[in-house]
């Protein structure tokens, strides 16, 4: 098995503000265990960029794909592989700079690559974030929207966590393993299409529509998950 696990919803349970997020005792001791059990082939996959897993997980540092696959750390100890940052993107920042969302409590999320605006505290302003930004992309043939929770983002079109996966699966200790990927958010639907294609398993956290075959109830369940695939490599 390789393992490829989201982090917000999945690892983690969603906080008011993407900085209140805490990561429980017991996801950091599994994940040292699944690290030395899988032989290296685990890997965060997360929207955020690869130096905010690694802060939350601190000291551990896995493989990751951050950003949405915009960012690779492909092996323990490798560096960061970073695509170029798109002119549109900066456009972009530039024209929701100018919306008075933020005025409004809208939050702006300058992810480098990728911007989101997140409205979890002005929900009652979805429709304004969905307009705001699909107005702003127009015309921004590079880049792309993804909704996910409370949240709208803007990436470049070529990257998705299915690509990430696939990029995984080409390098060691990933190759010739079968994927698994856990995760609970529209953005997760990518690398758990991928995984399924390519013979493996995926398994969507919650409720919500999904091409998953399989679920977690939620995030508590999920370390349980986790937890269970340890205990079951002892016996
Ligand atoms: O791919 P993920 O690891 O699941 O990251 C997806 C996005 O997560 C963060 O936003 C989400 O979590 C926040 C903290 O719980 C929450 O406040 C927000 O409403 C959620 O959308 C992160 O801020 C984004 O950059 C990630 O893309």
């Amino acid at each position: 098995m390789a393992l490829f696990l989201d982090f917000d919803g999945t690892l983690a349970d969603l906080a008011p503000r993407p900085e209140d997020v805490q990561v429980a005792p017991i996801v950091l001791s599994s994940l040292v265990g699944l690290q030395t059990y899988l032989d290296g082939a685990l890997a965060i996959v997360s929207g955020r960029p690869i130096a905010q897993i690694d802060s939350f997980l601190a000291p551990l540092q896995l493989p990751a794909a951050g950003l949405h696959g915009l960012e690779h750390r492909m092996s323990l100890n490798a560096e960061v592989l970073r695509d170029e940052l798109s002119p549109d993107i900066l456009t972009l920042k530039g024209l929701l700079r100018d919306s008075n969302l933020q005025s409004k409590g809208v939050f702006l999320e300058d992810k480098g690559p990728a911007v989101a605006l997140h409205y979890r505290s002005v929900p009652e302003l979805e429709n304004d974030v969905v307009a705001v930004m699909s107005e702003a992309v127009k015309g921004l043939s590079a880049l792309h929207l993804v909704h996910g929770k409370m949240v709208v983002e803007a990436k470049p079109c070529a990257r998705d966590k299915g690509y990430a996966v696939r990029a995984f699966l080409e390098h060691a200790p990933f190759t010739g393993r079968r994927p698994v990927f856990i995760g609970d958010d529209v953005t997760d639907e990518d690398g758990i299409a991928a995984a399924q294609n390519l013979g493996g398993i995926g398994i969507k956290v919650g409720d919500g529509e999904s091409c998953a075959l399989h679920r977690l109830e939620n995030v508590a369940a999920v370390h349980e998950w986790l937890a269970g695939v340890l205990t079951v490599s002892e016996i």
